[in-house]
Order: C-alpha cells, then structure tokens, then sequence
C-alpha cells in the first residue's frame, strides 16, 4: 500500500449494449503505463485480442482468477461477492494504480457505491467517478422514455413493459448516480439527434455531471479517470428512484440484478451464413421482451466462429478466429421473454435434437 493515499476506482454502469465493454477496451489501450485494474463480470465479454491478452485466455476462467495483460494491466472477474474481490486486489504487491469496474448491463449502481463503505475498502480505495454509457441512438429512436409523454407512449405499444417499467427505472437510477454522462454511438446519430438527447438528459442528471458524447467508447482518458467525485460519501444525492426489499445485501453483493429481467444461454445449431444468422436473430430480437443477444456461433462450413452482437434493431456479427465456446447465445430480456420461441428461431435444430 502507498503513503495513505487512498486508490481511486471508477465504476462504469450503463443499459444493456450501451458500449461499457467497448469503452473500457479503448481505455486500457491508452492506459500509457498506468497500472489499471478491471474488474468484470465475465472475461468472455472484454474480447480481448491476443495482443493485449498475456496468459490465460479461457473465457471461463474460475472467479476472482487475475489475468496480467501485456501493457501491465490486470484484469479480474468478480464472482458472487464484489468486497473479497477487492480486497484481492488491494493485497496484491502491486497494488494497481486506478481500478475500473464494469457493471452488468443490468446493475443499479448505488449499491456497488455504497459497497465502497465498507469498512475494509473504505480506507483504502474512494469512487473516483461513476461513468454512466448510454446509447444515443436507441436514446434518440426514443427507445428508453426520456420523459412521461414518451412513457406513455410506449407503454401503449409494448405491453411488456407496462408494469413496473424496470428498463426506464434502471435508466433513471444511473442516470442519477453518474459524474460522467457519456452520450455513446454518437456516429448513428445527426448532430440535431444528439444535441436533442443532449438536452433532455441534463435534466435527468444532477447539475454538475458533464455530458460527453463518444464513438465506440473513445475518450482520452483525462475525460473518464480522475474526476475525484468521492460518489461514496454523496449518496444521498444519488437516490434511487424505486427502492428495493434487499437493501440489506447492498454491501454485500454486486450483481444487482433486477427481478424483472431474466438472461439464457440459448444453445444454437449452426448458421448457413452470416447474412442467415442476422437475419434470424434481428427477428429473435424482435420478440416481444428480448433486449439484447450476443454470443458466439457457428457458420457452416466456416473454421472461425461468428461473433454476434445484438442491440435494438442492430446486429452486428463478424468472423473471430480463436473465439471459444461458439454455438451459445447469450439472451437477455424481461422476464416472461418467450423463450421457446427465441429458441425455436434461433435454434430449430438444437430444439429437436
Ligand atoms: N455504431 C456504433 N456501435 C457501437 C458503438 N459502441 C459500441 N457499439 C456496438 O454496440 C454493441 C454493444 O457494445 P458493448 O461495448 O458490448 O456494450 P455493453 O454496454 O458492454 O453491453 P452489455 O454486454 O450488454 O453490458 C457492440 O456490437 C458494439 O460494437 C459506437 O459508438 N457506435
């Protein structure tokens, strides 16, 4: 440990496919020397390329299992319980310099904050800032309500999301929580669009968060690590929209999932092409309460597995040679998405075998 000074960590939140795994991937590619330590949910998601990757490669690697990338950052998965991650990490003889948490596409923030009270943290590691990634192009279709009207509106469309809402309430409580607003996707946008979102998310945040806008995550690295916001002791400003029965955990646990979402490993035969797998998971992802497909698959008569991602109405998919455990997909949604028939369109074989 160093002179007392306390090590400064920055928690990067943001909706499903927002662009947090994009951000940080850029980030630590222009760490410059700093010693950086992630910390994720899974190591499959970061994708790292070889070059950044020094040892274990397995997506599947155990919990709170530490990968040393080649530029002299670390990278470590969080398993059920966020604090003995942390407190891995800060008993390491290098200790690192930053540390930067990727949060679940559908994780509340304030209680991973609130975790860095805990008395064992709280002394040695403070917020640095919490940078909330957010998808100006779904935000500029008026895919995430913004204001009541809007709601409404798509309350009367989407009979999934009549109840509780939990996609506006997520979004809401991030928003609440951020110093950084980072308005990504900023090429799928007109200037108009964006300035638009621009001013509608001032008035959801608190007045001193700055708004940037991004392409693919790329910000120097001044504009994300160092803002000293110090989110631990400022709570209160930060509040939760809606409150939850399991407050209790809070300190405990940093999978804050919502009830109201449910994720599946979709087990998927192979694909005719690239052009066939879009197609069919654009219309997976058409279903009624599915939010977000990504994963990796086989094309027949292809050796490289097919990287698909999947947000809104874009699919993206490309050739990743040396990507493992190809033939799953990742699908996330509200809970009661029809899984049978998310299964049925991406997987007539699987599902009949
Ligand atoms: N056009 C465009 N696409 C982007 C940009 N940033 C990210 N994407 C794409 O959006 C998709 C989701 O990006 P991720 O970085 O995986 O998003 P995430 O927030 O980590 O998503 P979760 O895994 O759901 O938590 C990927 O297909 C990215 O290539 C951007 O600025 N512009």
């Amino acid at each position: 440990m160093t002179t007392g000074q306390k090590i400064p960590a920055t928690i990067v939140t943001g909706f499903l496919g927002a662009g947090k795994t994009t951000l940080i991937r850029n980030l630590l590619q222009n760490a410059d020397g700093r010693r950086i330590a992630l910390i994720v949910n899974e190591f499959g998601d970061m994708g790292f390329d070889g070059s950044l990757m020094n040892g274990c490669a397995d997506p599947d690697c155990a919990a709170e299992e530490v990968v040393e990338l080649t530029n002299g950052c670390i990278c470590c998965t969080v398993a059920d319980d966020f604090l003995p991650t942390m407190e891995m990490l800060l008993a390491r003889d290098n200790p690192p310099e930053h540390i930067v948490i990727e949060t679940s596409g559908l994780a509340l923030p304030q209680p991973l904050v609130r975790a860095f009270s805990w008395p064992s943290v709280k002394t040695k590691v403070t917020v640095d800032g919490v940078v909330t990634v957010l998808d100006a192009a779904a935000l500029a279709e008026g895919r995430i309500a913004l204001d009541e009207a809007a709601l409404e509106a798509q309350r009367a469309a989407d009979e999934a999301l009549d109840h509780e809402s939990p996609v506006e309430e997520l979004f809401h409580d991030q928003l609440a929580c951020a110093d950084l607003v980072v308005l990504n996707k900023a090429d799928l946008v007109s200037e108009e669009a964006l300035s638009r979102v621009q001013t509608k998310i001032k008035t959801e945040v608190r007045p001193s968060v700055h708004i940037v806008s991004s392409e693919k995550g790329t910000l120097p690295i001044e504009v994300l690590l160092g803002r000293e916001s110090a989110a631990e002791d400022d709570m209160a400003s930060r509040h939760e929209h809606h409150h939850h029965d399991d407050h209790h955990h809070d300190h405990h646990h940093d999978h804050h999932h919502h009830d109201d979402f449910e994720s599946h490993v979709v087990p998927v035969a192979a694909f005719a092409s690239l052009k066939d797998a879009e197609a069919k998971v654009l219309e997976a992802m058409a279903l009624k309460g599915v939010l977000r497909i990504k994963g990796a698959v086989e094309i027949t008569g292809k050796a490289a597995p097919a990287m698909v991602q999947a947000v809104g109405p874009r699919v993206e998919t490309w050739f990743a040679a040396g990507a493992e455990g190809a033939g799953r997909l990742v699908v996330i949604g509200l809970k009661g998405l029809d899984l049978e028939a998310v299964g049925h369109l991406l997987s007539p074989a699987v599902e009949a075998a």
